[in-house]
């Protein structure tokens, strides 16, 4: 009774114009109440990147939840795109751009000094993506202290290109993802970028950056 009540309520939600991404938080408020799962378990089985399919075959086709619960990113507002680098936080840049060009054959830039950013880097191309050397520069370098704990360098952050970062900024605040700045900054390639803490992205630094 109350499964059909809240469909029904969902479908006219469809009739009026609100944004999709609050159609698509209610309906994990939805399937919360039909599964008898707090809604922050619905979160964490989706994630922001879960996948209709996978919201459908959650929900046996019986308990009229067939409506599947949307990712955030299939906001119409903006889109999650590319991998566009990994990046890798080295305490030697020159010992670490000579691996992967002489020893690997990968093509790398010359260094480029970003005090704005703490880091001097260096991209390595692959043929899919690009690897980001980053070398602390200045006192305050936000990598400092991460090469403290970690002295033979290692995985630094990830960077996810999104179609407008303003709009996937508000979407990953709203669902209590902090921002590591008040605004986006300009990142490596020109473009704005913005940070999440690791702590709300399962231990990894994530930077997402306008394609
Ligand atoms: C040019 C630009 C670009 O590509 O466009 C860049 O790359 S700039 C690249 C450099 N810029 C940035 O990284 C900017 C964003 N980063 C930051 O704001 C900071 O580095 C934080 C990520 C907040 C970490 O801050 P800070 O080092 O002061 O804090 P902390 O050492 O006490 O660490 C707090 C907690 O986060 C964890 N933690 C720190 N850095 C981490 C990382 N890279 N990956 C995963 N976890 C990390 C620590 O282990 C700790 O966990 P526990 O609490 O469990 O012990």
């Amino acid at each position: 009774m109350f499964s059909a009540g809240a469909d029904v309520f969902i479908r006219c939600l469809k009739c009026v114009s609100v944004s999709k991404q609050i159609r698509s938080l209610m309906q994990w408020s939805f399937q919360a109440s039909v599964h008898k799962q707090p809604v922050s378990d619905i979160f964490s089985t989706y994630g922001s990147h879960a996948t209709g399919r996978a919201a459908s075959s959650l929900c046996p086709p019986s308990m009229l939840c067939h409506q599947p619960a949307r990712s955030l990113s299939d906001s119409p507002v903006w889109k999650l795109g590319r991998l566009n680098h990994i990046a890798i936080a080295v305490p030697d840049l020159q010992a670490a751009a000579s691996f992967y060009q002489d020893v690997l054959g990968a093509r790398v830039s010359d260094p480029q000094a970003l005090p704005e950013h703490g880091v001097t880097t260096v991209f390595v191309e692959l043929s899919n993506t690009k690897l980001e050397l980053l070398h602390p520069l200045g006192d305050a370098s936000p990598i400092a202290k991460f090469l403290q704990r970690n002295a033979a360098g290692g995985l630094h952050h990830v960077c996810l290109e999104v179609s407008d970062i303003e709009a996937a900024v508000e979407t990953v605040r709203a669902s209590g993802v902090r921002c590591l700045a008040k605004t986006t900054s300009i990142g490596a390639h020109g473009k704005p970028v913005m940070f999440l803490h690791p702590a709300d992205c399962h231990g990894v630094l994530v930077e997402l950056e306008q394609e």
